[in-house]
């Protein structure tokens, strides 16, 4: 995977979409799909972006009995798209079966899509999983452990912030992707994010891929905010 800046397309109907990306029409882009856009569109949506020449990250956030991720992951499978997710809390036999899923359900000769799991979402604080989880550890050792879970089950990286990507792939190595949203340039409009990086930050940690979604979608300039943005992740001088 080469970097990409992933834009969270948090939208509730295609023609939203549509004008959305009307001003990209000369940039090739990685685009996720979420569950507003997905349960209102359907997998029409993915026809859609894909035919339009663009990488897809479907985030569904699959988190069920092992059984019923099997079959939801062979039926993604079918859609073609580049990245799907899981949550880790599910646990390592949920995940593998999220990987069988894929591998029945792929077409013959197509790539299975990376597959990723959410360790803690960016929008948690230490506090909060300490208290509303009872998990008794640090936040750097709760996401450790689900990132060595996601990787015992053979899964190909995490979602985690910034802000713990560094000590993952120091574990793990480069290999093994961390994508990270929670991007905030200038530190600023954090809204319901806790754990939250500037792109350069993101860079630095040796981050595989950034997601953002506010800072580009509800931009004035969406164009703008998203070269922008781009300069930064990957280093660009301004
Ligand atoms: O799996 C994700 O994409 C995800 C995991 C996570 O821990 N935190 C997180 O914010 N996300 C997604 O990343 C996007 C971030 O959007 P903004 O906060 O608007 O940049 C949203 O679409 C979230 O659903």
């Amino acid at each position: 995977m080469n970097n990409p800046l992933i834009i969270a397309l948090d939208f509730s109907e295609k023609q939203q979409v549509v004008d959305f990306l009307k001003p990209f029409k000369d940039e090739k882009l990685f685009l996720k799909v979420g569950m507003e856009l997905f349960y209102a569109e359907g997998p029409a949506i993915v026809q859609f972006i894909k035919e339009a020449g663009h990488e897809i990250f479907l985030d569904l956030k699959l988190h069920d009995i092992p059984n019923t991720v099997k079959g939801g992951m062979k039926s993604l499978a079918r859609l073609g798209v580049d990245m799907v997710n899981v949550h880790a809390a599910g646990g390592r036999e949920m995940m593998e079966s999220a990987l069988e899923g894929l591998d029945c359900g792929i077409k013959a000769g197509v790539k299975r899509p990376y597959c990723i799991a959410v360790t803690q979402l960016t929008s948690t604080s230490e506090n909060q999983m300490q208290c509303e989880q009872l998990i008794p550890v640090s936040l750097q050792e709760s996401v450790l452990h689900y990132a060595e879970l996601t990787k015992q089950a053979g899964l190909d990286g995490v979602v985690c912030s910034a802000q713990e990507a560094g000590l993952i792939r120091s574990h793990f190595g480069k290999g093994f992707l961390t994508v990270s949203p929670g991007i905030r340039p200038g530190g600023n409009g954090i809204g319901d994010q806790k754990r939250v990086a500037t792109p350069q930050f993101a860079r630095e940690q040796g981050v595989s891929a950034i997601v953002v979604g506010r800072p580009i979608t509800q931009a004035e300039h969406p164009l703008e905010s998203y070269l922008s943005i781009k300069q930064e992740w990957e280093g660009v001088l301004l």
